[in-house]
């Protein structure tokens, strides 16, 4: 059995990725953000507050005749940019790309921070990290692959996000005609919930690979590349105009400048990301003064290759065999 599910960008900047989840019975269709830096499945619901709730499509588990109140759960979550929610859980049936998974844990909100009020694009996050990495307590619940991964037909999944156009993420099959190099695979770390790896090296504007390794995680949430300073100085010392931006908490640049390519080694193979994937998006509407989409990793204290850097390849989550695998676009 397999699943695919196409994911869309939520915005001219590419922020996020939305991806359309059935819950329930009969299907209450939500638009969530699918995230391999996190693991829980949370949800805006009839729980949430009306004031937050407004402008969001929300899960009502009293109107599915499948959902079961998981008695005593709570579950409270915190991301990278200090957004945050909590709530209780139900147990529901969840279909993603056509495929279902008959008892995934929902985590229902009776709180959500300002950001995700704001976001109404979104109804809460998928998580596609470890399991270990899962908010529910007294008991950690699995993923929604974690419970559908004994019954793929390979125990992985595949992203291929794209800029402003549709893209997929396929369950339980490689397409291997999304890719047009090969794939490199290379051991993945889920001891912290994410899907960590090592970087052999990296390059700017086609040069050859330095041997500078770089260890991060693979993070389909995270919308930049967010590495170390002295990669993002000798990066931006190739862009004439670059500089930081303290109102914007970030290096920008002249939006007409020809950004150079980054490149970096990854089980063998080099996944190069075209400077145009790095030209993010103007700082406001009209604005000449474009945002960088590689920024420092520094106050985070983890690489993140977010989706600027997933953007640029076919990337596999093989969860059988505990690694990663990049394949050029
Ligand atoms: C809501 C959300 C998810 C992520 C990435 N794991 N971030 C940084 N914020």
């Amino acid at each position: 059995q397999t699943g695919s599910a196409n994911t869309n960008p939520s915005d001219s900047a590419d922020d996020e990725y939305i991806t359309n989840v059935s819950i329930g019975t009969p299907a209450q269709v939500l638009p969530l953000d699918f995230d391999t830096g996190s693991s829980d499945l949370w949800v805006f619901s009839s729980e949430t507050p009306k004031s937050s709730a407004s402008g969001h499509v929300t899960y009502s588990p009293s109107k599915s005749s499948t959902a079961k109140k998981l008695s005593g759960a709570s579950w409270s979550i915190t991301y990278g940019d200090h957004s945050s929610s909590s709530g209780d859980v139900y147990t529901d049936k969840v279909t993603v790309g056509g495929f279902s998974v008959s008892s995934q844990a929902v985590e229902s909100a009776t709180k959500v921070s300002t950001q995700f009020v704001q976001d109404t694009v979104i109804s809460g996050l998928l998580g596609l990290g470890f399991d270990v990495g899962n908010t529910v307590k007294p008991r950690a619940q699995k993923t929604w692959f974690s419970n559908a991964a004994n019954s793929l037909a390979q125990p992985l999944f595949t992203a291929d996000l794209k800029h402003q156009q549709t893209g997929s993420y396929n369950f339980g099959f490689i397409d291997t005609t999304l890719a047009k190099g090969p794939i490199g695979y290379t051991p993945a770390d889920g001891s912290e919930g994410y899907w960590g790896f090592t970087a052999t090296g990296y390059s700017v504007g086609g040069a050859k690979l330095n041997r500078n390794s770089i260890t991060g995680i693979a993070d389909t949430g995270t919308t930049l590349l967010l590495l170390d300073d002295d990669v993002v100085n000798a990066y931006y010392n190739n862009v004439e105009s670059a500089q930081y931006d303290d109102s914007q908490q970030g290096v920008v640049f002249d939006c007409s400048e020809d950004l150079p390519s980054f490149s970096f080694g990854v089980g063998g193979t080099t996944i190069t990301i075209p400077g145009s994937l790095i030209n993010l998006t103007p700082v406001s509407d009209g604005s000449s003064t474009c945002f960088g989409g590689l920024q420092s990793s520094a106050d985070i204290g983890i690489n993140i290759f977010g989706d600027v850097a997933l953007k640029a390849a076919l990337v596999v989550f093989d969860l059988g065999n505990e690694r990663l695998g990049w394949a050029q676009k």
